[in-house]
């Protein structure tokens, strides 16, 4: 069985990673492909009010299970678009240590600050000021195969970039580059 590919955008929250992903499965037409997104997860977590503590632990939990969730459907064939917030120095350490790294297209979904607080406010429904603490983080590792701009380009263009690049891919990828940096062995 051929694993499936992962489209994996990263970028703060409002930077546009959802809008993309619904494009990319709108014009994806050579397989089958999945949204999986990070915010989806969080919803499925039951509503009981929790202790710091406790709250931190089902987060990393939420997280860990997200990150396995992706790497079983392309396990078994499935194309896969992951929407996430690589704000944390493990979330992406353990990304590179479950998925597998020639399979995955890392995308840098960036957007001016400017802009990102000016869609956070229009939005109303993110804490304000969620993207700029972000800003500085989810990028700090500073490798991707691409990168997209969503302060001057579309949804849809994006995702056609993306759609144009996919089956030019040249190894080593960014997965394949961060776990040889990160990762003891390069393993
Ligand atoms: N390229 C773009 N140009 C203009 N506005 C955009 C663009 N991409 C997204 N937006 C707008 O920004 C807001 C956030 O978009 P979206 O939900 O796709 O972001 P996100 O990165 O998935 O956010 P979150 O992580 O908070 O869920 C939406 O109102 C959307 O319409």
């Amino acid at each position: 069985m051929t694993s499936g590919r992962i489209i994996f955008l990263n970028g703060t929250s409002s930077s546009g990673k959802s809008s993309i992903a619904r494009e990319l499965l709108d014009i994806l037409d050579d397989g089958v492909f999945f949204h999986l997104a990070v915010d989806s997860f969080n919803a499925m977590r039951s509503k009981r009010e929790l202790g710091e503590r406790e709250l931190d632990a089902a987060l990393r939990r939420t997280r860990m299970g997200f990150h396995r969730s992706i790497a079983a459907m392309a396990e078994v064939g499935n194309d896969v678009v992951v929407d996430h917030v690589l704000s944390e120095p493990w979330r992406l350490l353990d990304c590179l240590a479950v998925l597998p790294p020639e399979n995955v297209l890392f995308v840098g979904v960036r957007c001016p600050l400017d802009e990102l607080v000016r869609r956070e406010e229009a939005r109303g429904d993110r804490p304000p000021g969620l993207a700029a603490f972000q800003y500085d983080l989810v990028h700090a590792h500073g490798d991707y195969d691409l990168e997209c701009d969503t302060g001057t380009t579309s949804p849809r263009a994006c995702a056609q970039h993306i759609k144009a690049f996919l089956p030019h891919r040249t190894g080593p990828t960014a997965f394949t580059r961060l776990r040889r940096r990160h990762l003891a062995g390069g393993q």
